[in-house]
């Protein structure tokens, strides 16, 4: 006689057959879609994109399919827009439905739910954005301009006096600029540790949030409710202790901007800006967790992104003595020599704004836009193309700005392409779209710029010729977001008296 098996492992396989049924079922193309990549039952074109090739590998499913491309990675329909012109219908014409992000759960347990990026386009989104903007929006950073002078005039001064330390000499200006205008802090030392503090939590969001890292609950949204004792619950673990960490840093950072202003030690900064709309103790307390987490979110936003520009504009010229060359004479002609330049002189050097805008198309550190998302409620038609709701909507940046039919010779850093005003400007492109465009990109312009400006005026930078140095080469770290490979260069001062100041 047959015997049956026990009732558990019945239950077992029926369980197993109705997943199975359900994740091939829900990693089927819906009809209608944009064309795009057959990819595999249940993982769809998971396997397909990998960190080492995302943006190059979604460039090339654009020119096989078109420039709107539709991929699956499990159930998840993703909407890869590979051109700008197709990146404005779907997200800045269609941006009520198309502004919505899709929040990975590791990142919400890790305790990243109320960082700007994760927010859903409501309340606490604009509020957020509304004290972003207090301390980085446009008419703020015009009043910076005479501290953006003064940090790149200390930039150029570290790096004629430790040349070889030009990674951790940018990365820690860097870092100290955003708690300068974040927090008000002016220590040329991190004392409060926060420099260290920051860059953990940024490895936490990157780790939470990056496209190319899934959790086993970011697959299994479910699984959060598990004990954290059970076998493969390793990642509760962690997420409570990044969150402990997290919940530190927010409060720790907030109290000690709040102490100085006391104290009348602090310099002008996004908490003692809105101090003075409003006094601190009459914040209600979800307002006074949105302006904490905004604070830290200048930080996070621009750390990563602002350092990898200002090393590859080194590289840039490391590669391109010419075009330093040439720049230079341009500066040179307008300040003889004998004084910096300012923001002043904006007008008379039209060339380092052809600079700034070569360094971002030619090294963007964000080769794709964060994924927006279709509203989750709703599918829409934009310009012909079906979006079923919940997609995640990728602009290929990196894709865009290494387009032959875009930029001319896209590898060559060649300033002097935007001398053509027909050519597209990388800023409508790298900061994104729409409501959720980058809330610092007011701030890279005119660091950017004024840096830019200063270092060509006071260093010849050149690639180094001794033989155990890294020689510069046009590489970057591979992921959504990227650094140059490390490379060493040499900073010969044009004018002492300049950097002496
Ligand atoms: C070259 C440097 C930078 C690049 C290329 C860059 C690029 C981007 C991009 C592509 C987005 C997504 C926009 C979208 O969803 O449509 C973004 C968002 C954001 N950026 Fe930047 N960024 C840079 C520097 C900065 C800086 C300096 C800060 C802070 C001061 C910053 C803070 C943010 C924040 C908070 C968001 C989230 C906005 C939201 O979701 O609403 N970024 N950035």
């Amino acid at each position: 006689m047959v015997s049956l098996p026990p009732f558990e492992v019945l239950l077992a396989i029926s369980v197993l057959i109705i997943i199975v049924a359900w994740l091939l079922r829900s990693s089927r193309r819906p009809s209608g879609l944009p064309p795009g990549p057959p990819g595999l039952p249940i993982l769809g074109n998971a396997l397909e994109i990998s960190a080492d090739n995302t943006y190059k590998g979604l460039a090339k499913w654009g020119k096989l399919y078109g420039p709107v491309v539709a991929v699956k990675a499990f159930s998840q329909t993703c909407i890869v827009i590979n051109s700008p012109d197709a990146a404005n219908e779907i997200l800045s014409k269609s941006s009520a439905t198309t502004s919505h992000r899709i929040v990975r759960p590791m990142a919400l347990l890790s305790g990243w739910e109320r960082a700007l990026p994760h927010l859903q386009p409501a309340a606490e989104f604009r509020q957020h954005r509304q004290y972003m903007k207090i301390a980085v929006g446009a008419a703020a950073m015009m009043e910076y301009e005479p501290e953006h002078e003064r940090r790149a005039l200390q930039l150029v001064q570290k790096l004629s006096r430790n040349p070889k330390e030009i990674y951790n000499e940018v990365a820690f200006w860097i870092a100290v600029s955003f708690e300068h205008v974040a927090y008000g802090t002016d220590e040329e030392e991190d004392f409060s540790g926060f420099v260290e503090m920051g860059r953990h939590a940024l490895k936490i969001f990157q780790e939470t949030s990056s496209p190319m890292i899934l959790w086993a609950v970011d697959i299994l949204p479910s699984l959060r409710y598990l004990p954290s004792w059970l076998p493969g619950m390793g990642f509760k673990r962690q997420a409570d202790t990044w969150r402990m960490y997290m919940r530190e840093l927010l409060d720790k950072a907030f109290e000690n901007s709040v102490r100085r202003m006391e104290a009348g030690g602090s310099s002008s900064c996004l908490i003692s800006r809105v101090a003075e709309c409003q006094p601190l103790d009459t914040l209600d307390e979800n307002s006074k967790e949105i302006l904490k987490n905004a604070a830290l979110n200048i930080y996070v936003g621009g750390f990563d992104t602002m350092t990898s520009m200002v090393l590859s504009f080194f590289l840039a010229m490391t590669l391109y003595p010419d075009v330093q060359k040439g720049a230079q004479l341009k500066v040179d002609a307008v300040t003889h020599g004998l004084r910096l330049p300012t923001f002043a002189d904006r007008d008379s050097l039209p060339c380092i704004d052809r600079m700034v805008k070569e360094v971002l198309r030619w090294a963007v550190p964000t080769t794709l836009v964060f994924p927006h998302s279709q509203d989750p409620s709703q599918d829409a038609i934009v310009d012909g193309v079906f979006i079923p709701k919940g997609s995640l909507l990728i602009v290929n940046t990196g894709g865009i700005f290494e387009d032959p039919e875009i930029y001319a010779d896209p590898r060559r850093f060649w300033p002097d392409r935007f001398l053509d005003d027909n050519v597209l400007d990388p800023f409508s492109v790298a900061f994104g779209y729409a409501r959720r465009k980058c809330i610092g990109m007011h701030f890279v312009e005119k660091r950017l710029w004024i840096t830019i400006a200063t270092a060509l005026a006071t260093l010849d930078v050149c690639a180094p010729t001794n033989p155990g140095a890294r020689a510069p080469r046009a590489a970057w770290t591979s992921g959504a977001m990227r650094l140059p490979l490390s490379f060493d260069a040499v900073f010969n001062v044009r004018h002492p008296a300049l950097i002496e100041g």
